[in-house]
């Protein structure tokens, strides 16, 4: 789906991406990790057509990202921000604005708003003003927004930030069930490879230089966390049911 070949991005005279190639194939959740800096937000806004690269080559389906973004096959959800608490807006109308350029009628949007809403566990909500609903209930109504116009590619740059443990949980489940049931590409910028290793299909290790591609159970080697992260990295274990253990059989100790 995605084909990525010697891309260089250049700020300000700055190299911030050197010499990426990477192909993503439809159906794949990709996790992009890597130290604050390392280029992640700049490659996925490379791929939204939001930059342009200053070498290199960037495909979608065979398009350039600017004409893949006319299709309207991308859903974007950016980093999280903090909402304005007293934005007169409720739920629905912030789920309603992924239907801007939708050509269905206003009862029709209104009911495929609906729609999503329940999809993501938050119709009871729809009146409830969207800056008083709680960090992980936004996130949900957000990610409604971004897949209502039924993308074929979700990107989501930091998704879980702001958001308790619990709730995290329960919203990685909904991303692994959109990629199952609505068969939606995912790419995902993290910071929390330990709470999405265990379901993606490939990890991106960025840090200026593709430091890592593969699968996140080789990801785990000292070697390539230590590549990508500098020589001090430590692998902090959650809890003995974490996927992380099991896999390594590493008995935790209280
Ligand atoms: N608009 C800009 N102007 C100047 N420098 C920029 C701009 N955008 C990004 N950069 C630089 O590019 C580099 C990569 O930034 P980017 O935001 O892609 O990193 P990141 O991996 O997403 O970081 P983080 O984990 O902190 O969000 C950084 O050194 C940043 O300072």
């Amino acid at each position: 789906m995605i084909k990525i070949e010697n891309l260089y991005v250049e700020i300000n005279s700055n190299t911030v991406l050197e010499d990426i190639s990477l192909e993503i194939k439809k159906g794949e959740i990709v996790a992009i990790v890597g130290p604050n800096g390392g280029g992640k937000t700049t490659l996925i806004k490379v791929i939204l057509g939001f930059i342009k690269p200053s070498k290199g080559v960037v495909l979608i389906e065979g398009k350039t990202p600017q004409e893949y973004v006319k299709s309207g096959k991308i859903g974007y959800l950016p980093q999280r921000s903090n909402y304005d608490r007293d934005f007169p807006v409720s739920a629905f109308d912030v789920v309603m604005f992924g239907l801007v350029n939708s050509k269905l009628s206003r009862k029709e949007k209104e009911k495929k708003v609906l729609e999503y809403l329940r999809y993501v566990g938050m119709e009871e909500f729809k009146d409830h003003p969207f800056g008083k609903l709680s960090g992980g209930q936004q996130q949900r109504v957000m990610i409604a927004r971004a897949v209502i116009c039924e993308p074929e590619l979700l990107i989501l740059d930091e998704p879980a930030t702001g958001v308790d443990v619990v709730a995290q949980e329960s919203f990685y489940e909904f991303i692994k069930k959109l990629n199952k049931e609505k068969g939606i590409t995912v790419i995902m910028v993290t910071h929390d490879i330990g709470a999405v290793g265990s379901f993606t299909t490939k990890v991106v290790g960025l840090n200026r230089k593709l430091h890592y591609l593969g699968e996140y159970v080789n990801f785990l080697s000292k070697e390539s966390l230590e590549k990508l992260y500098g020589s001090e990295v430590k692998l902090l274990i959650h809890s003995p049911e974490c996927f992380t253990c099991q896999y390594f059989n590493i008995e935790v100790k209280h």
